[in-house]
């Protein structure tokens, strides 16, 4: 297969900047087709801003920005419309309408993108419902009848309505437990397998990274510093790299991995 057809995404020379402060400068980033790629980074280096950008959802002062070998910006309507409706994206709160059932929230997309039957949108929403591991009875409880795992699994599901070829999540085991965490981490990595998704992480936890990222970015002065398995950025002298896979929680997670890997 040529290079061209495994790249997802595709950005170049992306440059954002906020007033005085510049986030991003020439920042280069290729992610492939049937990847997990986890984003990692200080905090306030620029991740959920690439991730916006990417999105389409951030104008940025300079670069080009692919999906699918689309630009994400200066698009016509539809075109616009046709790109969106391949990627899913669980933003970092998960937002979820307070007001709608989960069955709702999931057909919030199908609403926008379709013109479909109550009984085909109330199919779709069991089954989106069912393949991120919530039990039936979930779908007609409100948001704030679910625990804060069962949420983000509801949230997946809203991200999953389209049938997405790509998943943008950020730091989506954020505020769970560490067997829920584990639990959620598992999903994505079956999601990926069955479904065969393109997945863009943001996460701060190291044992989502070493058990279901393929490969990281690690973004650090303004850009993609590097992106590697873990085993080779380990090797990179860089203080930061060396600081945060190094360190203690670095080392724990990576023992914990080579102890029961999930296999990527
Ligand atoms: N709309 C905006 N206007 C002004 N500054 C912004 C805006 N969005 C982001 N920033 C700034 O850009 C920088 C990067 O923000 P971003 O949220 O991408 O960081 P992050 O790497 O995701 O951080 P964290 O790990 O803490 O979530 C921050 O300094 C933030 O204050």
């Amino acid at each position: 297969m040529p290079d061209r057809m495994k790249t997802v995404i595709e950005v170049k020379g992306l440059k954002n900047q906020f007033g005085d402060q510049v986030v991003h400068e020439d920042l280069d980033l290729t992610v492939k087709r049937g990847e997990i790629i986890g984003v990692v980074g200080g905090s306030g280096t620029g991740k959920t801003v690439l991730m916006r950008s990417i999105l389409g959802l951030q104008p940025f002062r300079d670069g080009e920005i692919t999906i699918f070998g689309k630009p994400v910006s200066g698009l016509a309507e539809r075109e616009e419309l046709e790109t969106r409706r391949q990627f899913g994206v669980l933003f970092q709160n998960g937002a979820l309408f307070s007001t709608l059932t989960v069955a709702e929230n999931i057909q919030v997309p199908l609403r926008e993108f379709f013109d479909m039957t109550p009984e085909l949108m109330n199919e779709i929403a069991a089954y989106k419902v069912g393949l991120v591991g919530l039990e039936a009875n979930a779908g007609p409880k409100f948001p704030s009848e679910l625990s804060g795992g069962m949420r983000k699994r509801a949230a997946l599901a809203r991200a999953l309505a389209l049938d997405p070829r790509l998943l943008f999540l950020d730091e989506p085991t954020a505020g769970l437990d560490p067997i829920g965490a584990t639990a959620f981490d598992q999903l994505i990595l079956d999601l990926k397998r069955t479904l065969g998704l393109t997945v863009f992480l943001i996460t701060h936890d190291l044992d989502t990274l070493h058990t279901i990222c393929d490969r990281v970015a690690v973004l650090a002065d303004k850009k993609v510093l590097a992106v590697d398995t873990i085993e080779n950025l380990i090797e990179i002298d860089h203080p930061w790299i060396q600081k945060y896979f190094s360190g203690p929680r670095g080392r724990a997670a990576l023992a914990a991995a080579t102890e029961s890997p999930q296999g990527r």
